[in-house]
């Protein structure tokens, strides 16, 4: 009897370091290479009239989904991409074409997470393996247990420092099973069909982002061996025009099209080969951010999409959609502010600077619930990540993993600090 499985993508949309996937032709047949939108993506949960999934998320996925099926039919597969519940869906076609094993990724947010164990109990934990293929470090070779994880970054990082290790990434994915015949002809959902001003992106971006693993290869090539940028990126990470002040990284890796093993071990490459400095100990200490994060919101669950957040703090917040709106829409009458947010609006990304000033105004200035300002976040960012996104907000806003009680922000010495010229304003403001 033909062996049947599924390889569920979620946010590893890639065919480089797919230790699963690469092996899956030795023990299936048959093989359903498989994304799935879900459909809470279309939520409105706090009555704001935004979705989850806006027009920039939807262009970069789309163009991410497009690439991995172009590189997935090279190898005689295909993708396909539904729309719904996921546990759901995958459940439904588990029983009807009497699938063997369902393959996937860990996740790290509780929602994520929440899919996961719904599609086992629905099809039994037998019947499904994950594996951990999103973070740099795996969170099995830790010096503790994720219930024992240090509450602030500095501590964590001083405990971990010397001791961790990082995998090894894989090679690109060579051979697959068949693809399931019955899905050969299904369609990709009506909501990655854009518009076409909905694909504009003004030419000044901080970068021109394409989604998909090719591109992401080419900008990490580019920015790690070809400009060697990374020699000065703890020198240029602050800053806010251009393509090179930073890696720009986040986006690819966010949905997984580029590895943060691969990051790690280009890395170290070019450290053995070329030369080694404090930036390209920065970048990965910014990827222990990253990791940290996720850490975070394994060990805290739902909690880290409360109010309280992770500390518990309760705060007086305001609840004023006009407000709110004035902040969205880069209309607080504060330069340093407006930019920023009018750079998010038109292009789907901002600087981490400008994030850090944003979320400071909304949630100390405004006193806004920081939660709305996640969301807006959710919904623009194409570099969205729940655990990334969720815990910067937190630790902005004084309910989080800061030490800081309430770090606020002063836009205007910050924009002295950062745009002595004023480029960064007058190019958003203008
Ligand atoms: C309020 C707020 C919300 C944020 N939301 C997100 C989000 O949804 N997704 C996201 O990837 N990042 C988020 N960040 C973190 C950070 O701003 C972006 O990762 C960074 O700006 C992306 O640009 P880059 O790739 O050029 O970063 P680089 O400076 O080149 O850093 C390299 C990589 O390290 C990681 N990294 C760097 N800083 C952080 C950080 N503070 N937290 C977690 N990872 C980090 C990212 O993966 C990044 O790509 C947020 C920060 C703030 C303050």
């Amino acid at each position: 009897m033909s062996r049947k499985a599924i390889y569920w993508f979620q946010s590893d949309l890639r065919i480089h370091d797919q230790p699963v996937l690469s092996n899956l032709n030795q023990s299936f047949d048959e093989l359903l290479c498989l994304y799935i939108i879900p459909n809470r993506w279309l939520n409105n949960p706090f009555g704001l009239d935004f979705n989850r999934f806006g027009k920039y998320r939807r262009k970069f996925l789309k163009e991410t989904l497009v690439d991995l099926d172009r590189s997935l039919k090279k190898i005689d597969q295909k993708l396909i991409v539904l729309i719904g519940n996921p546990a759901e869906i995958i459940s439904d076609i588990f029983q009807e074409h009497n699938i063997d094993k369902v393959f996937t990724q860990d996740q790290f947010a509780s929602e994520e997470r929440d899919d996961i164990n719904y599609l086992r109990a629905l099809i039994g934990d037998e019947n499904i393996v994950s594996h951990q293929s999103m973070l740099m470090v795996d969170p099995e070779s830790l010096p503790f247990k994720i219930d024992s994880l240090p509450f602030g970054f500095t501590s964590f990082r001083k405990k971990i420092e010397d001791k961790f290790s990082v995998q090894n990434s894989y090679d690109d994915v060579k051979d697959l099973p068949a693809t399931l015949i019955s899905f050969k002809d299904v369609k990709w959902p009506e909501i990655l069909v854009l518009e076409e001003e909905e694909t504009i992106i003004p030419e000044k971006t901080a970068f021109p982002f394409e989604g998909g693993e090719s591109a992401a290869l080419n900008r990490m090539n580019q920015y790690i061996w070809e400009s060697q940028h990374i020699l000065s990126y703890k020198s240029t990470r602050n800053r806010l025009v251009g393509t090179e002040y930073s890696s720009k990284f986040s986006p690819w890796l966010a949905n997984g099209s580029l590895s943060a093993r691969r990051v790690y071990q280009e890395v170290k490459k070019f450290e053995d080969q070329i030369r080694s400095n404090i930036s390209t100990y920065w970048l990965i200490f910014e990827l222990l951010w990253r990791d940290f994060f996720h850490f975070q919101a394994l060990k805290f669950g739902a909690e880290f999409f409360k109010a309280e957040g992770i500390k518990h703090r309760k705060k007086d917040w305001n609840y004023d959609v006009d407000l709110f709106n004035r902040w969205r829409t880069g209309n607080t009458g504060v330069d340093f502010i407006d930019a920023n947010m009018i750079e998010l609006k038109e292009t789907g990304f901002m600087s981490n600077r400008g994030r850090q000033n944003v979320a400071s105004w909304l949630a100390h200035d405004y006193k806004i619930d920081w939660r709305w300002g996640a969301y807006w976040f959710e919904h623009c960012l194409i570099d969205y990540d729940p655990c990334s996104n969720y815990g910067n907000w937190m630790y902005v806003s004084g309910v989080g993993n800061d030490s800081v009680t309430d770090r606020r922000f002063n836009p205007d010495l910050q924009s002295e600090k950062y745009d002595k010229k004023n480029q960064f304003i007058k190019l958003w403001l203008n």
